[in-house]
């Protein structure tokens, strides 16, 4: 375990108390995180639901810190973050974290290879290991025989692939993904959220996932809802969606 916490892994890994994020537009105040209290324990693998602008990418950035709360505290493995130094806040994200966006971020001139072993040079993993990790994390994602491709040679679900190798490169204890099956069409889809439900198990990497996609309930062991940046019920989150966004709108209408 680094510097940055040196602690265990018993309690919860990550933790909010009351956690508010106020953006400021000129004179505008926008509230995206309205009094966050969540924790998330190692292994688990969340998914993180609302609407567009409900605040997931916002509690993303503040969970993995790149953005900073205005008041309440985020705690990770039971320390207060805005206690933390710039190096001790680099080290969590750079050795702690992985990230996948939906944008996947990966770089077109690279190897599926290389885009996985660029994250292990940045964080310092020398020769011979960086290469065996590189390995193992593209065998893992099932891309053994895709190494040596760029993602344009890639489908949508082998380039997410990528990404989610990359994300692991690190042996990180959370993993944050934005959005990710919002490209991919709903079979490739799947087969990424059971490949995420099989890292998550196998090893014991905690996810938390922001997503519209009305396939993860069957794959996750929990989902948060988010609405106007609050945490709210299944049953306070489905009264608030129009009739064509809930299951029941996929019923028959009444029979004749
Ligand atoms: N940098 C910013 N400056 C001002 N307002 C912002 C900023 N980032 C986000 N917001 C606002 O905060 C609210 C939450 O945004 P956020 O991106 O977290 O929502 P989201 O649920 O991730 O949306 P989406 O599903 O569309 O990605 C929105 O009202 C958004 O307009």
């Amino acid at each position: 375990m680094s510097e940055t916490n040196g602690t265990t892994n018993s309690g919860p890994i990550i933790e909010t108390v009351d956690l508010w994020r106020i953006y400021r537009l000129g004179d505008q105040e926008i509230p995206a995180l309205r009094g966050i209290n969540l924790r998330i324990y190692e292994a688990e693998f969340i998914a993180l639901k609302g609407r567009s602008g409900s605040g997931k990418t916002t509690l993303l950035n503040c969970l993995g810190g790149l953005d900073k709360p205005t008041r309440g505290e985020v705690r990770i493995f039971g320390q207060e973050i805005a206690k933390w130094n710039e190096r001790q806040l680099t080290n969590w994200r750079r050795h702690q974290v992985g990230f996948i966006f939906q944008s996947l971020g990966l770089l077109p001139a690279l190897s599926a290879y290389e885009n996985v072993e660029l994250m292990l040079r940045m964080i310092g993993v020398k020769g011979k290991e960086r290469h065996r990790r590189t390995v193992e994390c593209l065998e893992l994602v099932g891309l053994g025989k895709w190494m040596d491709h760029r993602p344009y040679e890639l489908s949508g679900g082998q380039q997410q692939r990528v990404a989610v190798a990359r994300a692991l490169a690190n042996r990180p204890s959370l993993i944050l993904a934005d959005e990710p099956t919002g490209e991919l069409d709903s079979k490739t889809g799947r087969e990424i959220l059971t490949l995420f439900r099989t890292i998550v198990r196998e090893q014991k990497v905690t996810m938390l996932m922001a997503t519209h996609d009305s396939l993860v309930d069957e794959h996750v062991d929990k989902v948060l809802h988010l609405r106007d940046g609050q945490i709210v019920t299944q049953a306070e989150y489905d009264a608030e969606l129009a009739p064509d966004e809930t299951d029941s709108a996929q019923q028959p209408a009444a029979v004749p």
